[in-house]
């Protein structure tokens, strides 16, 4: 592992706004629902559809990285009594206390998600119930580093029953080989038998959040798939979507997203 990249990383991170994140991501016009042809249905219904197999359950759930975003959480809070929330930076931690609170009237609004997630998993649940749902669920925020081969130091008592990411390993790692002991360190941090939620950006090599210009290591499908299978997983499921020109305005190169559901061997 390069020591001086990852420690190049984090001094980028330190000028992350989530703010100006969230604007570039999850806001209208990119942020768009209108067909589960766009980028952000397809992602909540990779997630709805590998929750509603009943097979991804458990006590506690770990999203790793989570920033400033909920999106991911929304169809995992039915199937698990506690979610533990995790991020590198205190101001992402805070992004997320806040909206646990409902202190904080310029908070995002997440319910056209909450709304969209409510509707795709077709059980008629108001979508405040599920807001409500997830707040109550989401008990603990913990710092974390995907670096560290015991990314969450001493907080966990016990590994989770599964694992959720989205966006983080490879937009953390400087290179494959970090990426891919970043992907061994989470590990340890699942049960065997446990499963592994993640979505990504496919051959992204940077991106901005604000001030912030972050490196991203570029992944190829098979670049994932390999990891997982160095890390000991069976891929119960992988998925990817080619991202159109018109959603490329610059605030990154992303060239496509992929959902990998993978199970920790026993
Ligand atoms: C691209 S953002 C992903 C945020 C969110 N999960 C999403 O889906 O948009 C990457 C996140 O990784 C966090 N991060 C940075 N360095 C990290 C590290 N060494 N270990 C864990 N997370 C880290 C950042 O603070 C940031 O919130
Ligand atoms: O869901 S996305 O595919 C998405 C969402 C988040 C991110 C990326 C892509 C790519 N860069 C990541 C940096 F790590 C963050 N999407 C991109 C198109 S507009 C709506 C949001």
């Amino acid at each position: 592992m390069s020591t001086t990249g990852v420690s190049a990383v984090a001094q980028s991170y330190q000028m992350f706004n989530p703010r100006a994140y969230l604007q570039n991501n999850y806001m209208p016009p990119r942020a768009n629902f209108a067909s589960e042809d766009f980028v952000v249905p397809w992602k909540l219904r990779c997630l709805a559809d590998a929750f509603a197999t009943g097979e991804v359950c458990g006590h506690t759930l770990i999203d790793i990285g989570t920033g400033p975003t909920i999106y991911q959480l929304l169809s995992a809070c039915d199937f698990f009594e506690e979610i533990v929330a995790t991020d590198y930076l205190e101001v992402n931690r805070d992004v997320i206390h806040s909206w646990v609170r409902g202190e904080d009237p310029c908070a995002f609004d997440w319910s056209p998600y909450i709304q969209h997630v409510c509707r795709i998993e077709g059980k008629g649940e108001p979508w405040k119930e599920k807001e409500q749902k997830l707040k109550k669920k989401l008990k603990k925020i913990f710092p974390i580093d995907v670096h560290q081969h015991n990314p969450l130091g001493s907080l966990l008592s016990q590994p989770a029953d599964a694992l959720v990411s989205s966006f983080c390993l490879e937009a953390v790692s400087p290179d494959r080989q970090s990426f891919d002991q970043a992907l061994q360190n989470v590990t340890t941090l699942l049960k065997p038998g446990g499963h592994f939620l993640m979505i990504g950006a496919l051959e992204e090599s940077f991106y901005l959040a604000g001030e912030a210009k972050l490196q991203v290591v570029p992944v190829s499908e098979r670049d994932v798939q390999e990891a997982f299978a160095k890390s000991g997983y069976c891929i119960r499921n992988f998925r990817s979507y080619t991202m159109p020109p018109s959603l490329k305005i610059g605030v990154d190169d992303v060239q496509g997203v992929f959902f990998i559901h993978a199970q920790k061997s026993t």
